[in-house]
Parts: structure tokens; sequence; C-alpha cells
């Protein structure tokens, strides 16, 4: 049980399925009028952040964590962020002093919520400062049911979720969203769900609920505590582009639309930032399997090179083939 002394910083882990709706509901959090300073950890699967970037007012209480999935390679920077920040924080080797009241630490989509959760509770210096309050997982209601089938990650999210946010309800119908919170509800019976589009949720639903029950989840996973011995599916592979040469937009959307025609069960993910020939602003493209689309963002700024990034992340991802298509979509 939670003291009502306990002065350790809460932190707050966010997870859920690639493409889910996590940026989504971390810009929410972060433009809420909720009058709380709030550090943010995300970290992305694949070399180049490109989540940093879509982040609402990004500046320096986010880090990023890239290179690795945050479950196993990179948890030890997860420990490093965490312990300087807490320095920061309490003012300790007079490094400068952060303020801020809680932690929230956006997961890759294809990050088993475990290890992250176990890192506060094996570690002595994490537990003496820090509190988990809950393991909030965002769930995608359009391609959930697939993820779920496939792969253990996507499982592990929903068995490991304090609360659970079924997410782009707009875009299933009723009996189908009733029949998704069935089958999450058995596989996870203590989770809160609440059905959300666009992320959006009353912050106090999921921040300070004091919901992580450590009790519950050695239930769920008896070996919790003990040394992870997690596995990934190795068949998920990232491609990383980068091209300052203005692209076609047109052919961006061509090249993709062929590749997803065979394998878009396979492409969990891709998006980037694209600098567009003619174009003022940074166009922001997104997308999940079958669908994509694409918004303009704000101006690229005069002290700035214009730099298109994108990143696919999925199975069977043919690099070659997406090397020379991309370089294809350079704009005459
Ligand atoms: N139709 C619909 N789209 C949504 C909803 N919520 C988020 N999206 C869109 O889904 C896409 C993915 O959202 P993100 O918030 O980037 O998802 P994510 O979980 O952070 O993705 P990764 O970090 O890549 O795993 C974006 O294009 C969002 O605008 C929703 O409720 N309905």
């Amino acid at each position: 049980m939670i003291s009502p002394e306990d002065t350790r910083i809460p932190v707050t882990v966010l997870t859920g399925f690639l493409g889910a709706g996590k940026t989504t509901l971390l810009n929410h959090v972060l433009t809420a009028d909720h009058g709380q300073k709030i550090a943010v950890i995300v970290n992305e699967f694949g070399e180049v952040g490109i989540d940093n970037q879509l982040v609402v007012g990004a500046d320096e209480e986010i880090f990023e964590m890239n290179n690795g999935c945050i479950c196993c390679t990179v948890r030890g920077d997860l420990i490093r962020i965490l312990s300087e920040l807490k320095d920061a924080k309490f003012g300790n080797n007079g490094r400068r002093k952060a303020d801020f009241d809680r932690v929230l630490i956006e997961t890759t989509g294809l990050a088993d919520p475990a290890p992250v959760a176990q890192t506060f509770f094996v570690d002595e210096e994490m537990a003496q400062f820090y509190n988990l309050d809950a393991i909030v997982t965002v769930v995608d209601a359009k391609h959930a049911e697939q993820h779920l089938d496939e792969g253990h990650e996507a499982q592990e999210q929903v068995a490991f979720a304090d609360v659970l946010l079924l997410n782009k309800t707009d875009l299933v119908a009723e009996d189908e969203l009733r029949k998704l919170e069935q089958r999450l509800r058995t596989m996870n019976q203590a989770a809160k769900i609440y059905r959300t589009r666009q992320s959006r949720i009353e912050l106090h639903q999921i921040l300070g609920i004091h919901a992580f029950d450590l009790q519950k989840k050695l239930e769920i996973e008896p070996g919790f505590l003990e040394e992870d011995d997690h596995e990934h599916d190795d068949q998920v592979t990232s491609v990383f582009f980068r091209e300052t040469r203005p692209l076609d937009l047109n052919k961006v959307e061509q090249f993709l639309q062929e590749w997803l025609t065979d394998h878009g069960v396979d492409t969990f993910r891709y998006k980037g930032i694209l600098h567009i020939k003619g174009v003022k602003q940074r166009i922001v493209f997104q997308g999940i399997h079958m669908l994509f689309s694409s918004h303009p963002d704000r101006e690229w700024k005069s002290d700035e090179v214009p730099t298109s990034e994108f990143v696919v992340i999925g199975r069977n991802l043919n690099e070659e083939w997406f090397r020379n298509e991309f370089a294809g979509c350079v704009a005459m």
C-alpha cells in the first residue's frame, strides 16, 4: 500500500503496440492544463527517433533513448537517465535542480512492459526514489485482434496494464468494440478499460492513480522479479532513410502503396517527417499496416536543413528494395 507520506517520484509507463496512439496520448498529457511538471522519457525502436520531433513543445525535459528496446538493451540507459533526473530534482552532486512532479516513460510499441516495471523493484536506487504509479496501455481498436493473435509483446502489454485505453473507437463498429473489450477483459480482469478517440482521457484517470500492484503482477508472472529472459520477435526489423533533397509526395505514396498491397499485414508502422518539393512546411507522414495519412506541420526553420527522415518497422522488410524506391522519390 502507498502511504500518504510516500515522497517518491511517481512514474507512469505508457505502452501499447506500434501505432496505437501513445505519442498522441503523450501530446495530450503535455498540453493539458494540469499544472504539473512532467519529465518524459521516450524510447524508440530503430536508430533514429522520429517521435521526439512529433512531441509538442519538445524541450530539455524530454529524454530520448534510441538504438534498442527499452526492455532489454537500453535498460541501463533508463536507469542512468532516471538516476540523473533524481539527482537533478534533489540537487545532488551540485547538478542543476530540475523541478518535476512525475515521470512518464513512453516505451516502443515492441517493448514488453514487464522488465521496465521490474526496474522499479529490483534496482535499489530506483525503488528508493521512484514509485511505479501505473502501466497505461493504449490499444488500437482497429488492429488489436491481429496484434494479439500474432504477438507476444502485444499480449504482455495488455496483461500487464493497470489501465487500458481502447483507442481509435471511431474506426470500428460497436459490436466489434464489445468483442474486443471482452477479449481484453479475459486477458486482464483487473485493469480499468476506457474507450477513447485520439487517446483523449481525463488525466486523473491515468496519472497519480496508485494502480500498480506488485502482488497482482506476480500472479500473472511469478518470475516477475527474477532475471528476465523475455524474447522478441527477431524477424521484426526497421529500415531508416534520410534525404536532404526534396521529395515528391506522390511517389512516396505510390511506392508504399505498392509495398503494402502484398506486405500490409507484416508492415506494422511507418512514419516520418518529409521535405517535399515546393512545400514550406514539414509533412508528417504516418501509417499503420494499410492505413496511412499525411499532413503539414510547422514550417521549416531558417536555421535548419530541411531533411526527410522516415522509418519503417515490420517483418520481412526488403531493405534494398526500400532504399531504391526511396531514392526514386527525389523530386525532379
Ligand atoms: N482514426 C484515429 N486515428 C488515431 C486515433 N488516435 C491516434 N490516431 C492516429 O494513429 C496514428 C498513430 O498514433 P501515435 O500516437 O503516433 O501512435 P504511437 O503508439 O505513438 O506509435 P509508435 O510510437 O510508432 O508505436 C497517428 O496518425 C494518429 O493521429 C484515433 O482515436 N482514431
